[in-house]
This record gives structure tokens, sequence and C-alpha cells, in this order.
């Protein structure tokens, strides 16, 4: 008999979560005007206030963070054969289609992504191409770090690995960008101000779509300069949208009243995973959980693997995607509830707490 699904609980990402009535009514009551023939006033008001909070001179908004990212890259990296530095397991690298090389026709150099998030400066510096500039090869033009690294289990970077990195840098007349999707979660969990964690970077794209639970978008920061070319190359990309301040209506009331929530969602995250390492037959490393993504892994069975999981816990309203084959992501939001983990940690048990039965 298939056990009744009792609740949903989508823990598939952070960018699952639902536009509150707050939101619905801002955009609803949206001020707006053609973004592309001038300026939109909401989406001015939106990019105002978030050049503001990361301390940057100016800022744009992107319909997502990948086209933020590619923006970014391709704006630092404006010559033919030139070449970013990336951690093997960023985002950029591994989710985004290859599109700074596809699109952009630039080169990734990647650098091992360590168990923290970050990368070893000594091996960045290593991936620095010569500036003598042997004819064997491309141009290193950029550094890109990712804060919260998202494939590193929401790891948050040290504030003083950031600034030595932005030394690096400089020294050897590079530019930085953060891919800061989950930036207010790690300026929350580290307790620092974004101004402080992206102080050495040359540009950053912060999502406004995952912790705090916009709909849409996301926004660029850097110079004047930076955001001129930006906005230029948004057009090129087809992200130049007309009345978007229906969007950036919705992102203001997530600024406003959503960054405040990330606290708890860090909590919940510690609550579940220490939950789920009590399963005898799960590990969880809750050390390692400091923002709201944890990683489960599970024992290695090649008859209940990641996906077989997945499927189960479905069946049972729990949504929560694979990670790789005996591993789970779970990520909390805002729209997760306390009985939800209840709920969910009770899912894991009925599914984990005895050995499953031989499939027929
Ligand atoms: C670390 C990171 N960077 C960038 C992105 C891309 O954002 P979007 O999904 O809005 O393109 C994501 C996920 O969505 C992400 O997790
Ligand atoms: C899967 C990935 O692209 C997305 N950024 C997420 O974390 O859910």
């Amino acid at each position: 008999m298939v056990t009744p699904v009792i609740r949903t609980v989508d823990l598939r990402s952070d960018t699952v979560t639902k536009p509150t009535e707050s939101m619905r009514s801002a955009m609803a009551n949206a001020e707006v005007d053609d973004d592309v023939l001038g300026n939109d006033p909401t989406a001015v008001i939106l990019e105002r206030e978030v050049a503001e909070i990361a301390g940057k001179e100016a800022a744009m908004f992107v319909p997502s963070g990948t086209m933020g990212n590619l923006i970014s890259v391709l704006v630092h990296c404006d010559e033919r054969g030139s070449e970013v530095i990336l951690g093997d397991d960023s985002h950029i690298h591994i989710y985004e289609n290859g599109g700074v090389s596809s699109l952009g026709g630039v080169h990734p150099r990647t650098v091992k992504n360590e168990e923290d998030g970050t990368m070893e400066i000594s091996s960045i510096e290593a991936a620095v191409r010569s500036p003598k500039g042997d004819l064997h090869y491309p141009v290193t033009k950029l550094i890109c770090l990712e804060n919260t690294q998202a494939n590193c289990g929401g790891r948050c970077l040290p504030i003083e690995y950031i600034d030595k990195v932005g030394e690096l840098a400089k020294k050897h007349g590079l530019k930085l960008h953060i891919d800061g999707a989950r930036l207010f979660n790690a300026s929350v969990a580290l307790g620092v101000p974004v101004t402080r964690i992206v102080q050495a970077a040359d540009s950053v794209s912060i999502c406004l779509s995952k912790g705090i639970g916009a709909p849409v978008g996301s926004v660029i920061v850097g110079s004047k300069s930076f955001i001129t070319k930006a906005r230029w190359l948004r057009k090129t990309l087809g992200g130049g949208m007309r009345q978007i301040g229906v969007l950036c209506a919705a992102a203001l009331v997530a600024l406003r009243e959503n960054v405040a929530k990330l606290e708890d969602d860090h909590k919940k995250a510690k609550i579940l995973a220490e939950g789920l390492n009590r399963i005898e037959r799960l590990k969880v490393d809750v050390a390692a959980v400091e923002t709201n993504i944890i990683y489960v892994d599970l024992p290695k069975d090649p008859k209940f693997g990641a996906e077989d999981a997945c499927k189960s816990l479905e069946v049972l309203g729990v949504f929560v995607i694979p990670q790789t084959t005996f591993r789970i992501r779970i990520v909390l939001h805002h729209q997760i509830s306390d009985s939800d983990l209840d709920y969910v940690l009770s899912c894991f048990e009925k599914l984990f707490s005895s050995v499953p039965e031989e499939k027929a």
C-alpha cells in the first residue's frame, strides 16, 4: 500500500520559493517604464539599493545569475584569447553550459576547489599565464570566486581569503569577479556586511531569486564603466527587457523583508543536518553545514542510490535532488516550516532506519 502523501516539502533548491503576498502586491502596483529605451523607475531604485549594499559605483538588473556571470566575465575578458581562472566545481564552470567559452570565446583555466570552497592561492598564482605573452598561451584576464560556494555545500569564503585573492589579482594586473548567488547567506553566516565581503572584487553577481526569495532576477555590481559595458552586453544577449519594474518591485520586497530570514534558514539546516546524521545508515558532515545547503551521504548500496532515494522521498512528498551517485542535496529556504523539518526527518527515517528489503 502506498503511504498517503501527508504534505509536500520542496527542498530541491532555494530557487523554488513562490512570491509572497507582499511581493505580488508590489508587482501589481509597480511603477514601470521601458528599460531599453530609457530606465524603468523601479529598476533604478533596485539598482541603486543593491549598488549601495555592495559598496560599488553602479548596478544592473539581469534576468538570471547565469546571465550575470556571463556578462561579467565577458566585460573583463574583452580580448580574443582571454583566459579566466575559476574553480573546477564552480557554478560558472559546471552549470552554465560553458557559456563563457561557447558564447564569449573565453578559455577556462580551472583550479581545484577545496572542500571549504576555496582554491589554494598558490595554485591560482601558478595558473596565471606569464605576462611576457608566450605564443603558445592565452592571456589571463580574470579570477572568479563563488561565495557561498554551492557545490562545496554552501561554504562561506573567509574575508581574509577573498582579500588575498584580490591582492593576487592586482599583483598580476587581473580583475576579480565573485559569483555571489548566495552572497546574502554568506553575509548572514559570517556576520559581515556585504560591502566588506566584496570589497576586493571588481564585479559581483548577486542572485535575488535564491535565498531571499524574489521570483526572478539577479543584479550585477561594479564600476560605472563596468556597468556601461555590461548594459551593452545584456542587450546583445537578449537580456534587455522592457517594464522590468514588475520584477524589480518583488526583488525590492525580497531585499527588505527576507534577508533577515536567512539566519533561520541556516538554523533549520543545522537542525535537519543533526537529525539526519543521527540516522545510523546516513552520514552528514554537520560542521560543514554553514548556511542553507546540506549534503546527505547514503549507504553505498547499488540497488538504492541517490536517484532511487529521491524517487522514494518524492512519493512521500519530499523533493530533493541527487548530488552524486550516493549523495543527496537538501536546500533550505524561508518557506520551509519547523513541522516540515519533522516530516522530512520522519521520511528519511522511514527509508533508512532499516536495511531496504531486497527488491523483487
Ligand atoms: C552558485 C550559483 N551561481 C549562479 C547560479 C545561476 O543562477 P540562475 O539560476 O539564476 O541562472 C546558481 C543557481 O541557480 C548558483 O547556485
Ligand atoms: C542547480 C543550480 O544551477 C542551481 N543554482 C541550484 O543551486 O539549485
